[in-house]
């Protein structure tokens, strides 16, 4: 078997080596400009379109990452990116979701600890014990109940907060109230202390967290952005922070990265940013999952992770 790899910065040696300890029978090579080389399997990031136009006999296509939007945004451009009928297949987890729950829970912890308003009366050299806040006027909503969104889900309810989920489907969760599909949007939204998101970006997603959608949410509420940043409106968020309907927000994802400096949001008291760190590629689980999912296919079986590209996720 063959199998070419291709991502701009990481060390594909290092990926090289692990999988090669997964399938020793496979010959595994780095992709470069000019490979026309047989390939069965292709593991890719940002590929360009020349790595995988017109190959034949390719039996499946490996995204390094959760989010499919940018080969799919790219192969709506260039319908060659992607050989027709191949599988595309992405991370499911992979150390992603212990990532977002860390990231999810201590956030929501520095907020329901008031954490924040703490650091402004620092600021102000003032020593003010303030009321504790109650987990039950704390609801969490949660924008995707997949793979990731129903793992931070279910971390939140361990800390004992109120917690509801928003989809496609309806989900089945114990502990955690489901809401699906645009007409149970707004229940969702009402009530809800403290927004994460992690929906898949898609044409149905783009601006969701908008003012229509955060007017709705509790007072004093927060959003955590963690998915992609199309999925909020930027001004909105702004405006809705300066009214003071919104309390704060932390945002890891932007419309535009790397954020531009001139951007208002690295100046807002009330807004945190981290640099698309919220969970990060980590490469043994990812080969450990990417092999196992080649067996499969090569027994012929159906594993789980490809992506249905007219839904786009
Ligand atoms: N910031 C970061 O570092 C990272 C960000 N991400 C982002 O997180 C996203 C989620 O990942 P993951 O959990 O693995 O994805 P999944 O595909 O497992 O989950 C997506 C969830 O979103 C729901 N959804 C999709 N479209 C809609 C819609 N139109 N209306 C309502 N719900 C919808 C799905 O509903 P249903 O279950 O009904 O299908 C599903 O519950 C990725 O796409 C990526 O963009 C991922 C990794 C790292
Ligand atoms: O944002 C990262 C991803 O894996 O998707």
């Amino acid at each position: 078997m063959d199998i070419i790899f291709y991502h701009p910065t990481f060390d594909a040696n290092h990926w090289i080596s692990l999988l090669q300890r997964q399938l020793p029978e496979a010959r595994i090579r780095e992709w470069r400009s000019g490979d026309n080389g047989p390939a069965d399997y292709a593991l890719v990031w940002h590929p360009p379109v020349e790595m995988l136009r017109g190959r034949t006999g390719l039996k499946a296509v490996f995204a390094l990452g959760a989010g499919v939007d940018s080969i799919l945004s790219k192969l709506k451009k260039d319908p060659d990116l992607l050989p027709a009928g191949v599988p595309l297949f992405r991370l499911e987890d992979t150390g992603m979701a212990e990532q977002m729950q860390e990231y999810a829970v201590s956030q929501v912890l520095h907020w329901f600890r008031r954490f924040d308003d703490y650091q402004a009366l620092k600021l102000q050299a003032k020593w003010e014990p303030l009321a504790d806040y109650e987990r039950e006027d704390f609801t969490i909503g949660i924008l995707g109940a997949g793979v990731l969104g129903g793992k931070v889900a279910e971390s939140l309810v361990g800390w004992g907060f109120p917690v509801r989920c928003w989809s496609r489907s309806h989900k089945n969760y114990s502990r955690i109230k489901s809401f699906a599909g645009r007409e149970e949007l707004s229940a969702f939204a009402n009530n809800t202390r403290v927004l994460i998101n992690l929906l898949p970006n898609t044409p149905e997603t783009v601006g969701i967290i908008n003012s229509e959608l955060v007017n709705q949410l509790a007072d004093n509420a927060y959003v955590l952005n963690l998915a992609r940043g199309v999925h909020l409106v930027e001004d909105d968020l702004l405006t809705a922070l300066d009214s003071g309907k919104l309390k704060g927000a932390m945002l890891d994802v932007f419309s535009r990265e790397p954020l531009p400096a001139e951007s208002p949001l690295w100046r807002h008291p009330r807004v945190a940013i981290t640099p698309h760190v919220a969970a990060v590629t980590r490469p043994a689980q990812a080969v450990e999952f990417i092999s196992s999912t080649i067996i499969q296919l090569d027994k012929g079986q159906h594993p789980t992770g490809q992506v249905d590209l007219q839904r786009g996720y």
